[in-house]
Formats: C-alpha cells, structure tokens, sequence
C-alpha cells in the first residue's frame, strides 16, 4: 500500500529580478510516497534544483507559494527554526558537487558527527564516533578508521561523495533529495554511488526524490518519473508507462523516441530551441508550443490542465493527441482515421 510521505500542492517558487518576480516552478502539484524513488527530469533551467532547494527550505530570497506538506508541517511557510530541526533529521540532501558540500578544513569524522549532534546532543561522545565509523562502512569507505580523520581534498570524488551520502542518512531521513548525484563522477565510480542510494532506499525505507538529467539513471532507479519543462510537470507516470507510452512532445523529445507529428513527423527528431531563461519564459498557454511550431494552434489548450489519461499517468495539455507511435499510426491508416 502507497503511504504518501510528502505532498506539492500548487508549488509556486519566484525569484526576483529587478522589480518582478518570476517563477521557476510554476504550480506544481506531485506526491512522493515512502518506499518510492520519484525522478524528477528536465533540461537544463527547467526548475528542478528550485523544487528542490523549496523543499529543503533553502532558498533565502525566494517567494514561495503553494504548499509542501511533510508529517504535520507545511515547509512552505515553516518557521527557519522548523525547517533546521528538520534538516539534517528528517530530511536530507545529496547535493551535485561533493567538494562545495563539504567543510574543507574540518576533517571528515567531525563533519559527520557534527551531524549526528546536533538532532541528537545526548549521545556520548564515544558512541558518536561508533555511529561515524558504522556510516562511513555503510557507504562504502573501505578503511572507516583512516578515512574519519581525513580532510575532503585528500578524498577522490567518488569518496567525497560517500562521505555527502553519509551526512544525509547520518539521523535516518524520511524523504531524502539527490540532486545530481552523479554529475560530477566519472561512470564507473556513477553506477558504484547509484547502487548505493538503491541499497540505501531498500534499508531505510526512505521516498527519495531524485533530480537528474540521465534518463539512463532514471530507468535504472526510479519507480515514477515526473517530466518538467518550464518550470511545470509536464507529465507524470510510473517509470514502465514513462518509458514504455511517453505522451507529452517533451518528453518523447527527451527519450529520443521517433514521433509522428501529423503534419510533419520529422520534425520532432530534434526539438528546435532551448528552455527560455527565466525572465523570458512563457507563462501563457502551452509551454512547448514554441518548440513545436509546426503544430496547429489549435492542438493546444488555452489554458492547458493536467490530464490523467490512465490511472496515475498525467499528462499537460491536449496537444498531446497530436503525436503517435508508429504502430498506432498503422493502425489509424488501416481504420481510415490518418
Ligand atoms: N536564486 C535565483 N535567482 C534568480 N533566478 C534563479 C535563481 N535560482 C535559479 N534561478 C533560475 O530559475 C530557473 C530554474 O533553475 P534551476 O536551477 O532550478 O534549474 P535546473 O532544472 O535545476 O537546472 P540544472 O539542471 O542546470 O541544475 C533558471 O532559469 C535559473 O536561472
């Protein structure tokens, strides 16, 4: 049975630039449920470390409206004094670059136990250093004893990045965000820390939002995927249906998938464009109608909802119906419909 851990109600994140804000997530609605990896994926730009940094309550300047629903607490208005009892417990972060996570002048068994200490200031000192040393194992480190009094410089990336994986399980999180974990690895030491946050999810029980670009990363270890373009989800799915029936244009562009537009079916091997800058992007109508001019305005809604085409697969915008898989298009031929 799913048990819904955290809840996006109508998430809005602005920035200010000059006298406007701008929002860089638009009015997104998901849930994440214990026991689940739910990937987050999206070009460059396209709003996903902002979810994430309003999740964690880390944006400083930012307007955020909507709800965040967590246990008994709505991060998006919780006090700052709410949001660090939380960090760092019930909540942790896996953050892209290990090395700017990390404290370089503290040695990594204090920066763990730092942790540790401070959602939980009873435990002695002693039995503190035995829960850094049982981390450092669970991630991983091969020598535990040695490692805990290194600095992060004389660590490889790949440790660095067991040590930032430690940090975020050290008070056993309930909802733990990896943003990019993998970015900044090189593939071989990639798959050794995506086997980890696997291993990691079936141990703690953990809902695990994971942002990332790697569409490889997200058929290897995510249960749903949710789709952003602009600062909106697009569509949302369990990872088979994502894969297997990708609906929005955005998202077959993205799987590289060969769609037949009706007018043109070439045209969506590459999608022409980028995702608007902020300040720029479009905030009325379908966000992708840019990218896919060829298409008759009227495939669009005015307003474009989030339409559950089968249970628990959403998709953004009618335009959709627009585009086919080969085999369906074969079939509406053989029945006179194309
Ligand atoms: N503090 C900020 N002030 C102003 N604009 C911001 C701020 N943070 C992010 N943005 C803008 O918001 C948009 C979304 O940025 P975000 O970092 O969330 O994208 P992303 O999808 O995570 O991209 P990437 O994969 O490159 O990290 C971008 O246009 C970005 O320039």
């Amino acid at each position: 049975m799913k048990q819904e851990l955290l809840q996006l109600k109508n998430l809005r994140t602005s920035f200010r630039i000059g006298d406007e804000y701008y929002a860089a997530v638009d009015d997104v609605s998901l849930t994440v449920n214990k026991n689940e990896v739910l990937a987050v994926v999206g070009e460059s730009g396209c709003g996903k470390s902002a979810l994430a940094f309003s999740v964690m309550g880390l944006h400083t300047r930012a307007k955020i409206e909507g709800n965040i629903l967590f246990k008994d607490h709505d991060l998006a208005h919780a006090s700052p004094g709410t949001m660090n009892r939380l960090r760092g417990k019930d909540l942790g972060m896996i953050f892209q670059d290990p090395l700017t996570a990390l404290n370089p002048l503290m040695i990594i068994g204090d920066q763990i136990g730092e942790v540790i200490y401070l959602h939980n200031k009873t435990l002695s000192q002693a039995n503190r250093k035995k829960k850094v040393l049982e981390l450092l194992d669970k991630v991983g480190i091969p020598r535990p004893e040695h490692t805990y009094n290194q600095y992060p410089h004389e660590l490889s990336g790949g440790m660095r990045q067991r040590v930032v994986i430690a940090i975020a399980i050290a008070n056993d999180p309930e909802l733990l965000i990896a943003d990019e974990p993998t970015t900044a690895l090189d593939a071989t030491i990639q798959s050794q820390i995506l086997d980890l946050i696997t291993r990691l999810k079936k141990d703690m029980h953990a809902g695990i939002i994971l942002i990332t670009h790697d569409l490889g990363v997200v058929a290897e270890m995510a249960d749903r995927v949710a789709v952003m373009y602009a600062g909106e989800i697009v569509e949302i799915a369990d990872v088979m249906t994502l894969f297997g029936r990708p609906l929005h244009p955005y998202t077959r562009s993205l799987l590289n998938s060969v769609p037949n537009a009706e007018k043109d079916q070439d045209e969506l091997h590459v999608i022409q464009g980028i995702v608007p800058s902020l300040k720029n992007l479009p905030r009325e109508g379908c966000r992708f109608k840019d990218r896919i001019p060829w298409l008759d305005e009227s495939a669009h809604e005015e307003n474009p909802q989030m339409h559950e085409v089968t249970p628990g697969h959403f998709v953004r915008c009618t335009c959709y119906k627009h585009f086919h898989f080969p085999k369906e298009r074969k079939e509406e031929k053989h029945h006179g419909i194309s």
